[in-house]
């Protein structure tokens, strides 16, 4: 049974009337890991996590959790999954231990709720209404919820949006606590330091589509490959990423971060380096800084996506 995905999707396709949010994506995501689902605004992320909870049926392909069909098997997967749903997902005029401690009933093995709630840090605000709840504290209340019925696959959707800076480090270190005690994470984020620090396995989608797949370090290629973050004092002119790769060659890749800088990804050697100052001197413009730098995942999500992935 421990041979058994976490989760399967085969070729699933979704769409809202013409709109084609997931197209023909297939991934899996093996037990006992936390793996990060990544992808730009509208990427077709949230519709798959919720077709895999079940939400939604597939409209082509299919899905599998713990090797049963979300839907039609909904009764025997239910209580083994959890379930963090952008927004919280409690009524607006409940208070939160109420909420939480109602959630622990329908369960069969719930975990203690006030020890729960403690490490979640909700503890000094149960007794406040939802609507009354900071974005930060509801996001937390809406991870207590999802892990109170003591799930073997847990979902979350951009678990840490919202929160300070220690109380991402503690939701972090408790969905390391999750792995190690043998559940599965499957999470969305906008954050790459997140998705660097967790994940086993991260997942980029594009236009609902996979574009890439593996672990942090097999993503940036061990680290080995350089960038050059190039920045000038005036804008680029037009076409600018294009020109700038012609020059270079094809072992180099161009994205434009801003209207002033550029990032060039390859092998930032000597040759590399005259190469760039030359084409600044063709193109008029004067470079302000040249900084060389190890490529992270933020860069691989640019050059697959041509989009940031920071909010
Ligand atoms: N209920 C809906 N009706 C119509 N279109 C929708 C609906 N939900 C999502 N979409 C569209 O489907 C596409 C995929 O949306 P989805 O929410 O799955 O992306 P996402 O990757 O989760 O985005 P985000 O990072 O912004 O949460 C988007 O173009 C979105 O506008």
């Amino acid at each position: 049974m421990s041979d058994t995905p976490a989760v399967s999707v085969d070729g699933l396709v979704m769409r809202y009337g013409d709109k084609v949010a997931v197209d023909g994506l297939s991934l899996t995501v093996e037990q006992h890991t936390i793996t990060a689902v990544l992808g730009p605004n509208g990427a077709g992320k949230t519709t798959t996590l919720e077709t895999c909870e079940g939400y939604r049926s597939p409209q082509q392909g299919s899905v599998r959790v713990l090797g049963l069909d979300p839907v039609r098997q909904r009764k025997e997967l239910h209580p083994r999954i959890g379930v963090m749903l952008q927004g919280g997902g409690a009524w607006s005029g409940v208070r939160a231990m109420e909420m939480l401690r109602h959630l622990a009933k329908l369960h069969a093995h719930p975990l203690d709720v006030d020890m729960l709630a403690e490490r979640v840090g909700l503890a000094d605000c149960g007794r406040t209404p939802y609507r009354r709840l900071s974005g930060g504290q509801q996001q937390r209340l809406g991870l207590a919820l999802a892990l109170v019925g003591r799930p073997e696959v847990v979902f979350v959707d951009e678990p840490t949006a919202g929160m300070d800076p220690q109380v991402r480090r503690t939701t972090w270190e408790l969905l390391e606590e999750l792995r190690a005690d043998g559940v599965t994470v499957v999470l969305t984020t906008h954050y790459m330091d997140e998705a660097e620090r967790l994940a086993d396995r991260i997942h980029i989608i594009d236009h609902g589509r996979l574009v890439a797949s593996g672990s942090p370090l097999e993503l940036i290629r061990g680290g080995t490959v350089t960038t050059i973050r190039l920045v000038v004092t005036r804008p680029f002119p037009p076409g600018a990423p294009d020109s700038l790769r012609a020059a270079l060659g094809d072992e180099t890749v161009v994205s434009q971060l801003d209207a002033v800088s550029l990032l060039v990804t390859g092998p930032a050697d000597a040759t590399t380096l005259a190469k760039v100052s030359r084409w600044c001197e063709e193109q008029g413009v004067l470079p302000e800084s040249l900084q060389l730098g190890q490529r992270n995942l933020e860069d691989v999500f640019l050059e697959l996506t041509g989009k940031e992935l920071s909010p």
